[in-house]
């Protein structure tokens, strides 16, 4: 086997080309690859089996290349349980996802313990956390950006795996907001640091587990399924009703927000502020547009919703905000809602991400999702009134209670800036046109079929759109 991890990961790189486009995480799935050279290659223990911890370059055939952070794992021999994990062979050696390898993951949770430094690599734990070792552990298998092993119900290991030069604000948010005695985060119990190319760099973040928990979208899924099955009952007198939990999560959501402003302060943005604000919502429907043209009929009205922006005079304040809020991100534990991952929207920079914000946007976050709760039971079922107007009304019921909510802990309505929360809501809904359009193409009608509504046009009957 190859003396140095920077020889192995040389290697394997024909392998990695063949592998990556499989991985969940992998954003280049419809791009040709080129290359993948190690930039980082750093051992974690040598003896078997053993893990590198790599950052790889991959470069594409057309456009900018894109940086990985890779767990290879080394085994002579390959047991059956891990086959799913390989990547490829070099010499007598199998190369795997070491995350899958319960004895490669307690090495990282050891490391983290023991606050130990690899290389460039950083293991920190946080100030008097308690870390438990020699759990069974397992991947977690959700829709997910990035990748999670659970420890038992004890811990959660997030590995980022697109490392961005910068303080990464999930783990930044996270520290902040347990520091201020924030019930409503998972406590942060350790950071997997570093330097890239002379740059700090976050790799990855340990939490607390929440034991026993659901998440919103689950429960509120479950919801709507309940008032579906119930031909003639309306919402509040079905068993399902999430219309408290809504409420309980609005209030969440405020404490949070209050809790930021507490922890990390907070600003106004003034008429400039709203200026800039409105060409970026111009600017982000314009990209939108050429990548999804069903929404060009919407574009002169969306338009004119956000040039509106710009003409707000009043100063509104701004803070830290969670920036990708949605139902996925709240997890219901048997005492309250817990809000996860605080890295914003992934498309976009990190100077953008951790740029302070209207806690408007992540009311309307929310909102937006439990439009998308409503609606997507309706996917690919074709036009059905009765069921369309059961699933607003549920849409309705939830998001009145989530406002509620927010207003009776925040001590104001974010309701009474309807021009920014309008826009807000919009603005969001054309960022999920597009994700869609990438990631679930028969989703898209959600948000279309939600901007169509909001801005007075004949709602587009489940999955049959109007071309542009
Ligand atoms: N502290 C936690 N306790 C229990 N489950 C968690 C916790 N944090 C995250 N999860 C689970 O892991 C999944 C992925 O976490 P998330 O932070 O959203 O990752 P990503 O950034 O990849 O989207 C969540 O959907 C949730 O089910
Ligand atoms: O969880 P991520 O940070 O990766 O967020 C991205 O993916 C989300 C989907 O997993 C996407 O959310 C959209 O779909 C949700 C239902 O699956 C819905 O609840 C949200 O309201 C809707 O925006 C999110 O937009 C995207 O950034």
């Amino acid at each position: 086997m190859s003396p140095t991890a920077t020889d192995r990961a040389v290697a394997l790189a024909g392998a990695f080309a063949r592998w990556l486009p499989e991985q969940r995480w992998f954003a280049g799935k419809h791009r040709s690859i080129e290359a993948v050279t190690p930039v980082s290659a750093v051992p974690l223990g040598d003896v078997q089996p053993r893990l590198d911890h790599l950052v790889v370059e991959v470069r594409y055939a057309t456009g900018e290349p894109e940086r990985y952070q890779l767990l290879v794992g080394w085994r002579t021999a390959l047991p059956e349980k891990l086959e799913h994990a390989r990547i490829g062979t070099v010499g007598s050696h199998v190369g795997f996802a070491g995350l899958w390898d319960d004895e490669l993951a307690d090495l990282l949770l050891g490391a983290l313990a023991g606050g130990e430094q690899h290389g460039g690599l950083v293991f920190r734990p946080e100030p008097g956390a308690t870390i438990t070792r020699g759990l069974p552990s397992r991947v977690v298998e959700v829709e997910q950006s990035n990748s999670s092993v659970v420890f038992d119900e004890e811990s959660i290991l997030k590995l980022f795996r697109r490392p961005t030069p910068g303080a990464n604000p999930d783990v930044e948010l996270n520290r902040a907001l347990r520091r201020v005695g924030c019930p409503h985060v998972a406590p942060l119990l350790g950071e997997i640091g570093g330097e890239l190319s002379g740059a700090a760099v976050s790799y990855g973040m340990l939490s607390a587990y929440a034991a026993n928990s659901a998440d919103g979208w689950a429960m509120a899924t479950a919801s709507v399924r309940d008032l579906f099955a119930e031909g003639d009952l309306k919402a509040d007198e079905v068993g399902g009703d999430f219309a408290a939990e809504a409420h309980r999560l609005g209030a969440a959501v405020a404490a949070v927000h209050t809790d930021l402003v507490t922890a990390l302060g907070s600003g106004q943005r003034d008429a400039d502020g709203h200026a800039e604000l409105s060409a970026a919502m111009i600017g982000r429907l314009a990209d939108a547009v050429r990548t999804v043209p069903e929404l060009a009929r919407y574009a002169a009205r969306l338009g004119a919703e956000f040039t509106a922006v710009a003409d707000l005079t009043a100063p509104y304040p701004i803070q830290r905000i969670h920036g990708d809020l949605h139902l996925g991100q709240a997890l219901r534990t048997p005492t309250g809602w817990l809000l996860i991952d605080f890295e914003g929207e992934p498309v976009k920079p990190l100077a953008e991400r951790v740029r302070s914000d209207s806690p408007l946007r992540d009311v309307a976050g929310m909102l937006r999702s439990f439009d998308y709760a409503a609606e997507h039971l309706l996917v690919g079922e074709g036009a059905d009134h009765q069921l369309e107007y059961r699933a607003q009304e549920w849409a309705a019921r939830n998001r009145s209670a989530f406002t509620a909510g927010y207003t009776e802990a925040a001590g104001q309505d974010p309701g009474r800036h309807r021009t920014l929360l309008r826009a807000y809501e919009l603005d969001k809904a054309v960022y999920e046109v597009v994700y869609e359009a990438r990631h679930r193409p028969a989703w898209r009608w959600i948000p279309l079929r939600s901007i169509a509504r909001m801005l007075g046009f004949e709602v587009p009957p489940p999955g049959d759109l109007p071309s542009a």
